[in-house]
C-alpha cells in the first residue's frame, strides 16, 4: 500500500503509550484519574500515532503511484503546502509551508502527490533541515528531474512556548540540486514563490 491512513489506531501501541501517558499525568502532579482527564492517555496516544504515522508511509511509492509520461521541461513549482511536523529534541510542534519545484525529465507526478510526501516527512521526529533534504531525496529518486528545489518556512513552538521564546522568529531552510544550482534558474523559482499570481 503506498501510505496508510489512520483509521484504526494499532491496539497494543495505544495500549502501551496509555499507560505510560497515564504515568505521567501523576508525574507531572495531575490526578489521572479526575473525570477531564480519563480518556486523555488514549486521546494523546492516538494523537501521536497520527503525528508520527509518516514512519509507515513510503514517498517513492506515492510519487510513483501518480507518474506521467509528458515530455515538458518546464518548471513546475508547488508552493505554500502547510505542514506539521514535531522536532525531535522536545517533541513540540513546528508548523509552517513549503514551497517545491523540479523541472521534468520525461516523467511529471500528480501534484497533490507533492504535497502527500511533505506529510510523509513531517509526520515524523524530525529536525527542520532533514525534512527539507528528505523531500528532495524523494522527488529527485523518483522522478529523475533536471532539477529540483524545496524551501520551508517554519516557527518552533520549541522556541516559542518555552526555552528562548521568541515569538516572531521564522526558519528558513532549502535544498537545491541539479538545474537549480544554477543562479539563474533558482531565481526564476524565488520569483514564483514570492510572486502573489492569484
Ligand atoms: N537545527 C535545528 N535545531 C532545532 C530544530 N528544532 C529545534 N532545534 C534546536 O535544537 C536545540 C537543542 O538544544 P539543547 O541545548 O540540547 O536543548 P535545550 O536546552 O532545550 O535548548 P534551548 O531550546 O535553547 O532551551 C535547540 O537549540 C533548538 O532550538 C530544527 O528543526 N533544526
Ligand atoms: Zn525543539
Amino acid at each position: 500500500m503506498a501510505y496508510k491512513k489512520i483509521e484504526q489506531y494499532d491496539e497494543a501501541v495505544t495500549e502501551g503509550l496509555k499507560e505510560n501517558y497515564k504515568e505521567c499525568l501523576h508525574m507531572l502532579g495531575e490526578d489521572p484519574d479526575r473525570e477531564g482527564l480519563l480518556k486523555t492517555p488514549e486521546r494523546l496516544a492516538k494523537a501521536m500515532q497520527f503525528l508520527t504515522q509518516g514512519y509507515e508511509q513510503d514517498a517513492h511509492q506515492i510519487l510513483e503511484s501518480a507518474k506521467f509520461r509528458e515530455s515538458i521541461s518546464e518548471m513546475v513549482v508547488v508552493k505554500d503546502i502547510e505542514l506539521y511536523s514535531l522536532c525531535e529534541h522536545h517533541i513540540l510542534p513546528f508548523f509552517g509551508k513549503a514551497h517545491i519545484a523540479y523541472i521534468p525529465n520525461g516523467y511529471i507526478t500528480g501534484l497533490s502527490k507533492i504535497a502527500r510526501v511533505v506529510d510523509v516527512y513531517a509526520r515524523r521526529l524530525q529536525v527542520q533541515e532533514r525534512l527539507t533534504t528528505q523531500i528532495l531525496d524523494a522527488i529527485k529518486e523518483t522522478l529523475n528531474p533536471l532539477g529540483v528545489a524545496v524551501v520551508i518556512e517554519a516557527q518552533h513552538l520549541c522556541m516559542m512556548m518555552r526555552g528562548v521564546q521568541k515569538q516572531n522568529s521564522v526558519t528558513t531552510t532549502s535544498a537545491f540540486w541539479g538545474e537549480f544550482e544554477r543562479a539563474e534558474t533558482r531565481s526564476e523559482f524565488t520569483k514564483l514563490i514570492t510572486a502573489d499570481l492569484i
